[in-house]
Order: C-alpha cells, then sequence, then structure tokens
C-alpha cells in the first residue's frame, strides 16, 4: 500500500453515507433561485384560474350570474357546479368516504368555500372577473361549534346526506353527526376508574390550526388532446395517488395520465388532500384543450384548504395513592368541518390517535371519537404529525400534568414511575398497537439531568417565594413532555388509503462507470430526500452519496408509493431503498466471484468492495463491477446492475423524545420568554444528524407556532378571523425560540436499517412543552388547565382570573 492508497477509515468517509452530515445537495439551487416551483411553470397558451368563494359560512345559492364576467376580454369560461354536473364532478369523494362539493351544488357550508371557476388568459383578469360574478345568495344559520352542532335542534348542514343515518365509519346518530369510533375495552376502564384510588378528570382542547407551508398549492393541467395525454404538475404530496383518483375520476387510462410534483416549498400535511382547485383546473384543460394554471393566494390556503386539529378531548385519568396509573378514558368530540376530508388511512378515522396512552405503561383505556359536520372548512390533516398523534401526545401529557397535580407529586417522577420499561419492548398498548422500541428512563434521565432539573425546581421555588413577596412579577415555568410517537403507515394489512395500500418503493440503476439514479415512490417538500436517500444507498452499495442521483414525484419514471407525510419516508420508503441496495450487491458478488474467479462464498463485502476471505488484496470495488455488469459476457448472468423494491412494512415505528421548555412569564403583560428549550429525540438510527437537527428546529418551531398564537379562530358568524399572516402566527426568527437538540439512539428491530421517522416529532414534543410551561409556571397559584394558543392575552387573563394582578 502506497500514501496515496485511501484507508479503510476514508473509504468509509468518501462515502457520505449513514451517519455522515452531508450538506444538502437540494440548497444549491434553493438558495440561488434556481428552485422549479409549479408556479414556475409557464406553457405557451397557458390560461388561469381563479375561485369566487362564498363569503358567507352557511347560506343558500339562489342563482349565480356570470354575464358580466363573461364580457371582460380575456376571460375564456365561468364554471358553476351546473357545468360540472353532467360530468359527474360537481361532487367528489374525500379521503376519508365523505363526498365534497367541487363547486357550491344549491348550497354553501363555509366560508371560502368554491362557488364558480372563472378562467382567463391572465391571472389579473381572472381575479377581476371573479369580483364581477354575482351570486345571490340566503343566509341560513351558522354552527361553529360542535357541541352546538350535536343539538337536536341544529340547523341540518349537509342537506344531502338527510336521512341517511350511516356513513363511511358507520352509523351517524343525528344529522350533524358522521361517526363515532371506538377502540379499547370500554367496561374495564369504567370499572377501574370507579375503584381508583385517584382520579383527574380534564378538557383538553386542542385548538384549531392551519399547517400554512410558505408555498400555497397550486396546480397546472395540461391536456394533449392529439395525443390524449393529460399532465398534471401540482404541489402534491402523494402524485401516484392523485394519478389514479385522477384517473377514476375522469375515466382517463392510468398511462394517460403523468402527474408531476416539481419543488415543493413546504407541505406539513397540507397538500395531501384534494382540492377542488385541481378538479377545475383538469376539467377547464379537457374542455379547453390550453394549459390551466391555479394557483392559491394565501387567503385561499387559509381560509379552505386543510385544516389541522380541532379536538375537544375529554379525559380521565386514575392512579394509585402513589402514582401508578391505573387507567385512561377519552371522548373526542371532532369538530371536521363541513366536509369529512380528514386525510388518514381508510381505516382510521381519527387517524392513530389511539397512541394516547403515549409513553406509559397503562393497564386498561378506551377511546371514543365522535366526528361532527360544522359551518368551518373540511380538512382535518397531520401538520407535522402523522395522523392526529401530535393530539394525542398533547393530551396524554397534559393528563399527566393535571393528575400530577391531584397528586401532588413532581411531574417528572410522575413519568417516571409510569414509563414502558426498556425490557417491555415490543410492547402491546392497551389500545392495540405494538410499540417496537424504546428506552425511556435512559432518555429522561439524560434530559433532566442536560437542564439541570432539580436546580431549575429550586429556582423556581424561590422565584415563587419573591413573588410572593412582591420582588418580581415574573414566573417561572418548566414544561416537560415525554413522547412517544408512531410513524411510518404502515403496514398493508391494516393501512390504505382509497383502497390503495401504503407501502412504498424504490428503483436503483447503477451506471457503467459506478454512479447512479434512484427514484422513490415518495416526494420531499423540504426535507432534503436527494440528500439522506443517496446516504442510504451508498452505505448498501459503496458509491459515494455524491455520486447518486435522487429523483422523486414523476409518475411516468417513478415507481408506484404513496407519498411523502405522516413520517412515513424514511420508515417505508427508506427501507425499500435499503433492500434494493441489497438485491444490487447480491448480484455485485456474482460478478465480482466470475471476476475474481473464486466461488461466490469466497467473497466478503467491506465498505465499498468485494474481497476474497483471508486475502482482502484481492478485491473488485463496487465501480469495478458496475463496469464489467455492462462490459463483459458474464456467463449465466444478464447485463446491466439495477433492481427494484417494494416494501410492506410488518409494522410502524415508534420514535420518542424527551422535550423540556423553560420559561419566564410576565403576570401583567402576559409576554413570555423561552429562555431555554431542550430536544432530545430517539429516531433509531440517524441517516443525516445535521438534517435531522434542521428538522427538529422547524418542527419545533411550527409547535411553537401553534402552542404560543396561532389558530384558525371564526366569529359567530363563521367568519374566518385569521385569514391573513398579519392575523395568523408565524414566528420570524425574531419570535424564534433557540433550541438545544440531543438525542438517543435505539434503533427499530424491524427496520433494515433500523432508522424510524423524525419529521414529525418535534411538533408533537414541543406543543405539550411550551403549553406545560406555561401551565407549570401557574401551578403554585392553583391553574389547571387552560386552552391554547397561549397568546399574550390568553395568558394575561389566566394571570388575572388566578387574582394575580391584585
Ligand atoms: N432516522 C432518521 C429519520 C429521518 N431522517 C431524515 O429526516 C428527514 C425526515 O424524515 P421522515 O421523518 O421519514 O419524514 P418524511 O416522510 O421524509 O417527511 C414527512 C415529514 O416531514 C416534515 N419535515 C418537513 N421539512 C420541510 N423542510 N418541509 C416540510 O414540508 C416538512 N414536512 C414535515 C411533515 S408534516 Mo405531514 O405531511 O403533516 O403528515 S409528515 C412530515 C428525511 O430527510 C430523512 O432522511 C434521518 O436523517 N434519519
Ligand atoms: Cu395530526
Amino acid at each position: 500500500m502506497n500514501d496515496l492508497t485511501p484507508t479503510r477509515e476514508e473509504r468509509i468517509a468518501n462515502l457520505k453515507g449513514l451517519g455522515s452530515s452531508r450538506k444538502r445537495v437540494e440548497d444549491a439551487r434553493f438558495t440561488q433561485g434556481k428552485g422549479n416551483y409549479v408556479d414556475d411553470i409557464k406553457m405557451p397558451g397557458m390560461l388561469f384560474g381563479d375561485f369566487v368563494r362564498s363569503p358567507y359560512a352557511h347560506a343558500r345559492v339562489k342563482s349565480i350570474n356570470a354575464d358580466a364576467a363573461k364580457a371582460i376580454p380575456g376571460v375564456v369560461a365561468v364554471l358553476t357546479a351546473a357545468d360540472l354536473a353532467p360530468l359527474n364532478l360537481h361532487w367528489m369523494p374525500t379521503l376519508a368516504g365523505d363526498k365534497q362539493m367541487v363547486l357550491a351544488d344549491g348550497k354553501v357550508l363555509f366560508q371560502g368555500q368554491e362557488v364558480a371557476f372563472v378562467v382567463a388568459t391572465d391571472r389579473y383578469i381572472a381575479a377581476d372577473a371573479v369580483e364581477k360574478v354575482e351570486v345571490e345568495y340566503e343566509e341560513l344559520p351558522v354552527i361553529t361549534d360542535p357541541f352546538k352542532a350535536l343539538e337536536p335542534d341544529a340547523a341540518v348542514l349537509r342537506e344531502d346526506l338527510n336521512g341517511i343515518m350511516s356513513g363511511a365509519h358507520g352509523p351517524r346518530r343525528h344529522h350533524n353527526h358522521i361517526f363515532l369510533w371506538e377502540t379499547g375495552d370500554k367496561e374495564a376502564t369504567e370499572q377501574a376508574l370507579d375503584a381508583a384510588e385517584v382520579v383527574a378528570e380534564e378538557m383538553v382542547y386542542y385548538h384549531r390550526t392551519h399547517p400554512c407551508p410558505l408555498e400555497t398549492c397550486g396546480t397546472v393541467a395540461s391536456m394533449d388532446k392529439v395525443n390524449g395525454k393529460l399532465t398534471v404538475w401540482g404541489t402534491f404530496q402523494a402524485p401516484h395517488v392523485v394519478r389514479t383518483v385522477a384517473s377514476l375520476l375522469s375515466g382517463i387510462e392510468e398511462h394517460n395520465i403523468r402527474v408531476v410534483s416539481p419543488d415543493i416549498g413546504g407541505g406539513f400535511g397540507n397538500k395531501v388532500g384534494v382540492y377542488p382547485g385541481y378538479v377545475c383546473a383538469i376539467v377547464a384543460s379537457i374542455v379547453t384543450g390550453k394549459p390551466v394554471k391555479w394557483v392559491e393566494d394565501r387567503m385561499d390556503n387559509l381560509m379552505a384548504t386543510a385544516f389541522a386539529r380541532d379536538y375537544w378531548m375529554k379525559g380521565r385519568i386514575s392512579a394509585t395513592k402513589d402514582g401508578k396509573i391505573t387507567a385512561l378514558h377519552c371522548h373526542v368530540t371532532a369538530d371536521h368541518g363541513a366536509f369529512d376530508a380528514c386525510a388518514d388511512p381508510t381505516k382510521f378515522p381519527a387517524g392513530f390517535f389511539h397512541i394516547c396512552t403515549g409513553s406509559y405503561d397503562i393497564p386498561v383505556a378506551y377511546v371514543g371519537v365522535d366526528g361532527v359536520y360544522t359551518n368551518k372548512a373540511p380538512g382535518g390533516v397531520a401538520y407535522r404529525c402523522s395522523f392526529r398523534v401530535t393530539e394525542a401526545a398533547y393530551f396524554i401529557e397534559r393528563m399527566i400534568e393535571v393528575l400530577a397535580i391531584e397528586l401532588n407529586m413532581d411531574a417528572a417522577e410522575l413519568r417516571r414511575i409510569n414509563f414502558i420499561r426498556k425490557d417491555q419492548f415490543p410492547y402491546q398498548s392497551a389500545l392495540g398497537w405494538e410499540y417496537d422500541s424504546g428506552d425511556y428512563h435512559t432518555a429522561w434521565d439524560k434530559a433532566l439531568e442536560a437542564v439541570n432539573y432539580k436546580g431549575l425546581r429550586e429556582e423556581q421555588a424561590q422565584r415563587i417565594e419573591d413573588f410572593k413577596a412582591g420582588k418580581t412579577r415574573k414566573l417561572l415555568g418548566i414544561g416537560l413532555t415525554h413522547f412517544t410517537e408512531i410513524v411510518g403507515a404502515g403496514p398493508v394489512k391494516n393501512c390504505d388509503i382509497l383502497g390503495m395500500g401504503m407501502f412504498d418503493s424504490c428503483e436503483i440503476r447503477i451506471h457503467p462507470t459506478g454512479s447512479a439514479i434512484a427514484r422513490l415512490g415518495t416526494i420531499s417538500q423540504g426535507q432534503g430526500h436527494a440528500t439522506t436517500f443517496a446516504q442510504i444507498i451508498a452505505s448498501e452499495i459503496g458509491l459515494s452519496a455524491d455520486s447518486i442521483t435522487v429523483e422523486e414525484g414523476d409518475t411516468d419514471t417513478a415507481p408506484y408509493g404513496l407519498g411523502t407525510y405522516g413520517s412515513r419516508s424514511t420508515p417505508v420508503a427508506g427501507a425499500a431503498t435499503a433492500l434494493c441496495g441489497r438485491k444490487i450487491r447480491a448480484k455485485a458478488q456474482m460478478i465480482a466471484a466470475w471476476l475474481l474467479e473464486v466461488h461466490e462464498g469466497d467473497l466478503e463485502w467491506d465498505v465499498d468492495r468485494f474481497q476474497v476471505k483471508g486475502a482482502p488484496e484481492r478485491f473488485k470495488t463496487m465501480k469495478d463491477i458496475a463496469y464489467a455488469a455492462y462490459n463483459q459476457a458474464i456467463p449465466g448472468l444478464e447485463p446491466g446492475l439495477e433492481a427494484v423494491s417494494y416494501y410492506d412494512p410488518p409494522n410502524m415505528t415508534y420514535p420518542f423524545g424527551a422535550y423540556i421548555a423553560v420559561m419566564e412569564i410576565d403576570v401583567d403583560t402576559g409576554e413570555h420568554e423561552v429562555r431555554q428549550f431542550y430536544a432530545l429525540d430517539d429516531c433509531g438510527t440517524r441517516i443525516n444528524p445535521m438534517v435531522i437537527e434542521g428538522q427538529v428546529h422547524g418542527g419545533a418551531t411550527e409547535g411553537y407556532a401553534i402552542a404560543m398564537g396561532q389558530e384558525i379562530a371564526y366569529d359567530e358568524i363563521g367568519n374566518v378571523k385569521t385569514g391573513t399572516l398579519m392575523d395568523f402566527f408565524l414566528p420570524t426568527a425574531w419570535e424564534t425560540p433557540h433550541y438545544t437538540t440531543d438525542h438517543t439512539e435505539t434503533p427499530s428491530p424491524h427496520h433494515p436499517i433500523g432508522a424510524k421517522g423524525v419529521g414529525e416529532s418535534p411538533n408533537v414534543g414541543s406543543v405539550p412543552a411550551f403549553s406545560n410551561a406555561v401551565h407549570d409556571a401557574f401551578r403554585a397559584f392553583g391553574l389547571r388547565q387552560s386552552h391554547m394558543p397561549h397568546d399574550h392575552w390568553r395568558i394575561w387573563k389566566i394571570a388575572r382570573n388566578l387574582g394575580l394582578h391584585g
């Protein structure tokens, strides 16, 4: 070996594989304005669509007159439900088994609902024409409160369902009721609660909010009538599903539809669902034979596309006097808005909410969820949490705090004595999940130690004394959270979307000179898949990640996949990628054996090569092998080196974490300052620590927004009060707290590389941490529960109601 021969360590480093903080390859184009987003797509003769939207939350549509609009030069068409009805496209199926109006059919059910679609030669002409469409409305009584919606004499919202007392998820017991979904052992739970020494009961509300990605939703549809091909570019988090649904709805054969998700400026769940804008753009393109672009503005996005949360969670939790939890009972009233358009796996109308036993070994539990219609926008998307998991984590982490108050116990200690122990994994939860792996005590101790928990409690006790003595007007809150997530949907046997099983896929093609392209069924919205999936492949096949292109989002080239949301890319497509790499390696081994004239079994894999066992100086690198695969006639082997894998995960993955927020709260102004935020995540094997850190910063900032100010608020008559970024809180660098990140690493036993998802964890963990900090600051003064978002006004009111303003 001369000095120029790389050492084994150097060879490993050169791969930039698993565990390397490789810089994100996509950032070169993002930071230089070279991204390619939907709105960057410009085609000759392209038309532009815009919606006439309802100003009312509930009204009958008496008439629509588009004559004045059509008279404007440049206006090509104005579509209404009457135009779509002959095609049977005036309503469309939702992901949750309901149906939704594409354009108002006789009535409108929420403010901002799509009433007519104007198509014009220019975006501004379209907007002007929208103003000229005359719609005559007759106002109807508005319901924005899900509890009032279920009163016997409440107005009938969904007249189309009148008399139909059974829906996609079973019986409906009232005209505004959608479903009751139940799991767990109700009777045993009630019995345990009745027999318990201590019971804490609380209503925990997780308010309505919105993912609000920086890029709004949009599409460009282009029908090529000569070749019979429809191409649809869009901000889709699941392009293949869009293709299949478009084919089923339009009757165009699936091979004649190409769906492309180009660069996406943030998804956060907002871009999972199907929106009327997509349908209208496609129909308009089929009708006019021209490409049609529809891109929302910010108000459209906040008012009409998918919201998140809006869960009223009534909880009861019981324990022995010394704090061992004996049962958990939860009833949710879920406000789904005007149509049930929740984005969940079909069989789970409340998503994975039943992960709500959290990190704790709770012997019996029960959950019942009532879905309810109101005059609000439809949706119910994950917003950075796999299917209602953030609601579940918020619920249990608030219930633990309330129980700690009831027991007069330290909340950190209460958690510790109830954690599922390391030796209990795989763990069967009372609500039916099998947690794959975890080591909660280690993570918890590390977190408490890192923030000097004991010291913080002493400081807090001193602060309370000083406050009472009139020496300070600021309180100190210590917000604890230990969350367990469930991500990576999911086994095909119980997870599907509209009947399509939730597997995922990867295809790898090695080029003769030892570089490669990989294509996946997922689609990055900013997560950095082009960077990280190449790292998985690099470690599997021994080519540098820098020599591997990762491509996603084009249904004409990518293998079929279910898309990116619910932190499923790493658990599902990541697994497919690793296994696909292993298929390549298996063939490479045969080629190497032939080249080295030894038996396959005499070879061993080492970093980037196959070498002869006991004679490591005799080897062929993956680069040599790739060349041979295309340039040598190898007996018994077909030329080429490529593979494809479809992966159906045996289980979901269960990442977890310990988050602690330390907050100063000004009792007189209601202002807060996040003094410290510590986030420990365990996502199993870490692919790219820097990307993970970025995910935690982003997710915790969204969690901060949600906990401390962000909400979609309605007034009594259903007006959206937060339809602009002046009213809807998006933190800037000014408000964003400083984060300290940390980790433990407990691999998933069933994932080929042991990785779990991480993208959503920081939202799931941070919301309760921030909220618990606010509650904890006032615990000594008698606060039990106060609803988010904790904006200055609400915090000020807490202080006032507790009599702290003197
Ligand atoms: N262990 C591990 C895991 C993971 N990772 C990384 O990290 C990331 C993430 O991952 P995940 O967890 O798997 O996930 P995904 O699937 O990929 O994604 C999804 C998510 O992601 C997150 N993040 C983000 N970021 C950005 N930038 N943008 C966006 O949009 C977003 N979104 C959000 C959300 S909301 Mo949903 O939709 O709600 O359901 S869901 C979600 C990527 O890159 C990966 O690779 C690593 O490294 N390692
Ligand atoms: Cu969720």
